[in-house]
C-alpha cells in the first residue's frame, strides 16, 4: 500500500546570494541588469552614483534563489563608495564594451581592485565570474573581437558571453548560466566544481596566441630575429605549429593564430635564400 503512495517532495531550501557588477563607466552594467530584471532598455546614460542595489528572485532547478545585486559605479571617482561592497560575493558580472578597447584592457585592473579590497585572506578562486562583451549590436565600432575576449575570460576560468543590453541578445542565457554556476558552487560547499575551475588550454597557448595577435611583423610573429636563417625560421615554425595546431589546441583564436603563423613562415621563406 505504502509503495503506491506518491512520494512527498522535500521542499528544497531557498538560497540567498550576492552578485556585483564591475567594469568601466558607460560599458552598460546597469542596462544589462535592467534588461534582465525589468525587460527594458534605457538609451539615455545616467551614471550610477556609487552603488545601485536591487533584489530579485530566480528559480534554478528546484531551488528559489534570492539575488542581491549590487550594481557598482564604474567611474574612478566612486572608488571610496564601492570598495565596501566587494566582500561576501558569490558572483561577479564583469563587463566591457566591445567598441572600447580601454574598457577591455581595464578588466585586469578591476580584478586587482577587488583582490586588494578582499585582502590577503580573500579568495577569488571560489567566486563565479561572468565576462560580458557588451554592445555587440554596435558592429561598426567593434574593436575587440570574440576570440580575444573569450581567450581572456576562459584562460582565467571565467564564463564568457557576447551581450547586447539594447537588443537583449545573450542576456538571458548569460544570467541563467551564471546563476546555475553559482548554485553549483554553493551546493559544492562554496568551492568551484573541478570541471569548471580550469581552462581546457594551457597558459603557454593563451600567451602565444596573444603574442601572435600583437606581433608587428612576420619575424616577430615567429619569434625570430630579422635576418634569421631558413633553419631558424623552420624550427620556430615547428614549435608554434605543435603548440597551436587546431587538432591539439582548443584555445579561442588558435585557428587564426595557426593560419597567421603558416602565412608568416611562407612569406619569410620566399625571401630567404
Ligand atoms: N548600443 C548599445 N548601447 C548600450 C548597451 N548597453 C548600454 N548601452 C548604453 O551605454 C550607456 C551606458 O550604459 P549604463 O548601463 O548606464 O553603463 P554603466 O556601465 O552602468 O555606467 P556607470 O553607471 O557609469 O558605471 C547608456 O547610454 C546605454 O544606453 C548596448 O548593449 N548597446
Amino acid at each position: 500500500m505504502e509503495a503506491n503512495m506518491p512520494k512527498r517532495k522535500e521542499p528544497s531550501k531557498s538560497l540567498r546570494i550576492k552578485v556585483i557588477s564591475m567594469g568601466n563607466a558607460e560599458v552598460g552594467k546597469s542596462c544589462i541588469i535592467k534588461r534582465y530584471c525589468e525587460k527594458r532598455f534605457v538609451s539615455k546614460y545616467l551614471a550610477t552614483i556609487g552603488i545601485d542595489y536591487g533584489v530579485t528572485k530566480v528559480q534554478v532547478r528546484d531551488r528559489e534563489i534570492k539575488v542581491n545585486i549590487f550594481d557598482m559605479a564604474g567611474h574612478p571617482f566612486f572608488y571610496e563608495v564601492r570598495n565596501e561592497f566587494y566582500k561576501d560575493t558569490q558572483g561577479v558580472i564583469l563587463v566591457y564594451d566591445v567598441g572600447q578597447k580601454d574598457s577591455f584592457d581595464a578588466l585586469d585592473a578591476w580584478l586587482a581592485e577587488m583582490k586588494q579590497e578582499l585582502g590577503p585572506h580573500g579568495n577569488m578562486e571560489n567566486i563565479i565570474f561572468v565576462v560580458c562583451a557588451n554592445k555587440i549590436d554596435c558592429t561598426k565600432h567593434r574593436c575587440v573581437d570574440e576570440s580575444e575576449g573569450r581567450l581572456w575570460a576562459e584562460s582565467k576560468g571565467f564564463l564568457y558571453f557576447e551581450t547586447s543590453a539594447q537588443t537583449g541578445e545573450g542576456i538571458n542565457e548569460m544570467f541563467q548560466t551564471f546563476y546555475v554556476s553559482i548554485v553549483d558552487l554553493c551546493e559544492n560547499g562554496g568551492k568551484r566544481p573541478i570541471a569548471n575551475s580550469s581552462a581546457s588550454f594551457t597558459k603557454e597557448q593563451a600567451d602565444t596566441i596573444r603574442r601572435i595577435r600583437n606581433s608587428k611583423d612576420s619575424w616577430d610573429m615567429l619569434g625570430v630575429k630579422p635576418g634569421a636563417s631558413r633553419d631558424e625560421v623552420n624550427k620556430a615554425y615547428r614549435k608554434l605549429a605543435v603548440l597551436l595546431h587546431p587538432d591539439k589546441c582548443v584555445a579561442p583564436g588558435s585557428e587564426d593564430a595557426f593560419k597567421a603563423v603558416v602565412n608568416a613562415r611562407t612569406a619569410l621563406l620566399k625571401n630567404i635564400k
